[in-house]
């Protein structure tokens, strides 16, 4: 049977990439409001409370507001903001992440969709947690690279339009200076841990793509070397074929990791470099911000919510 599908948020950068993919479907019915009516509430209102399944592609105000207006409606929510990241009520929606996590995403009332540095961090970190490998009180740091689009629309304007007054020249610069990102509760709860990750992102000047680096000293762990890593991640992401984990043999052949290389795909690899005596290792995640980053995400969760 079709279900109906609105994108709120639709002409923004998460929500455009999900309205591609949906395109071409013939069991979805995509509600749609003109870019001009955007922000009027009365015709948001009406939609989201029409829809079988509502994605948001909004700023977390935003998204908050329109789960409001369709109070009582029955509508499903796919919240792609931070908003309902580690709210109760929510399903997290990472499929991979936990064990029995796809099912609850395929009956979920409301699925969160994880944040794209966060689904990086995630994917190392989980699975070492559950094997008992990284102890929860492990002092976690986590530097990544992050294309512009991660940004939404201001960013790529101030990227790309060199005559704006904000428009941003350097190619490659670090934020969130002040150690407070808003992926850091999440990461922090859904990988498990008991202490706030020390999180640098940075920007690239490329519009998508992801590298996430997690380094770890051997010592430090339970008794972990990168051959039991590399093992309990490909047990943990056994039996699908979004996530993959990269043999140790073939990361031992590169001499770099492209941020870009997984852009334009909804697919995400996982490394396990180290040093030659296995005592310093680097988890690096390669995923494209707006693939399984977000709205190749989305699209994922709406599938697995489509099977209820
Ligand atoms: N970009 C990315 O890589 C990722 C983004 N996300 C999350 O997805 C969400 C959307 O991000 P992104 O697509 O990048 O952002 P954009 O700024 O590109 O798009 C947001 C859209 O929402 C619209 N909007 C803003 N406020 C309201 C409102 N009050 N009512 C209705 N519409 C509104 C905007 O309209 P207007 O043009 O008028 O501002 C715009 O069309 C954010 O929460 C973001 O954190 C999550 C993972 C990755
Ligand atoms: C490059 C850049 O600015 N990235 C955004 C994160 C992307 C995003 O909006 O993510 P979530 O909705 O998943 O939190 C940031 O650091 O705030």
């Amino acid at each position: 049977m079709t279900k109906s599908v609105f994108i709120d948020g639709e002409h923004g950068t998460t929500g455009l990439q999900i309205a591609e993919r949906l395109a071409a479907r013939d069991d979805i019915n995509l509600l749609s409001l003109a870019m001009e009516d955007r922000r009027d509430n009365e015709k948001r209102a009406a939609m989201l409370r029409d829809a079988d399944i509502a994605i948001l592609c909004l700023p977390d105000d935003a998204a908050r507001e329109a789960v409001a207006l369709a109070e009582g409606s029955g509508t499903r929510f796919i919240d792609a903001s931070t908003a309902h990241r580690i709210a109760d009520g929510w399903v997290y929606g990472f499929a991979e992440s936990e064990p029995g996590q796809r099912e609850k995403i395929i009956h979920a009332q409301n699925v969160t969709n994880p944040g794209c540095y966060s689904t990086g961090a995630i994917a190392l970190l989980r699975p070492l947690t559950l094997a008992g490998l990284l102890p929860s009180t492990y002092p976690v740091t986590i530097n990544a690279v992050s294309g512009y689009s991660g940004g939404g629309k201001q960013m790529i304007a101030q990227m790309e339009d060199a005559t704006r007054d904000d428009a941003i020249e350097a190619p490659y610069f670090a934020y969130a200076l002040s150690l407070k990102h808003k992926h850091v509760p999440e990461i922090k709860v859904r990988s498990g841990l008991t202490l706030d990750p020390i999180f640098t992102p940075n920007v690239g000047r490329f519009a998508q793509g992801m590298l996430v680096n997690i380094p770890l000293h051997a010592d430090a762990m339970n008794g972990a070397s990168r051959e039991t890593i590399h093992q309990a991640l490909a047990a943990h992401y056994a039996g699908q074929d979004i996530v993959e984990i990269v043999p140790n043999d073939v990361t031992d052949g590169l001499a770099r990791i492209d941020p870009t290389e997984m852009a334009g795909t909804d697919r995400m690899k996982l490394y396990v470099c180290a040093r030659e005596d296995g005592k310093q290792i680097n988890l690096i995640a390669s995923l494209d911000n707006l693939g399984k980053g977000a709205s190749g995400a989305a699209v994922q969760n709406l599938n697995l919510m489509l099977q209820a």
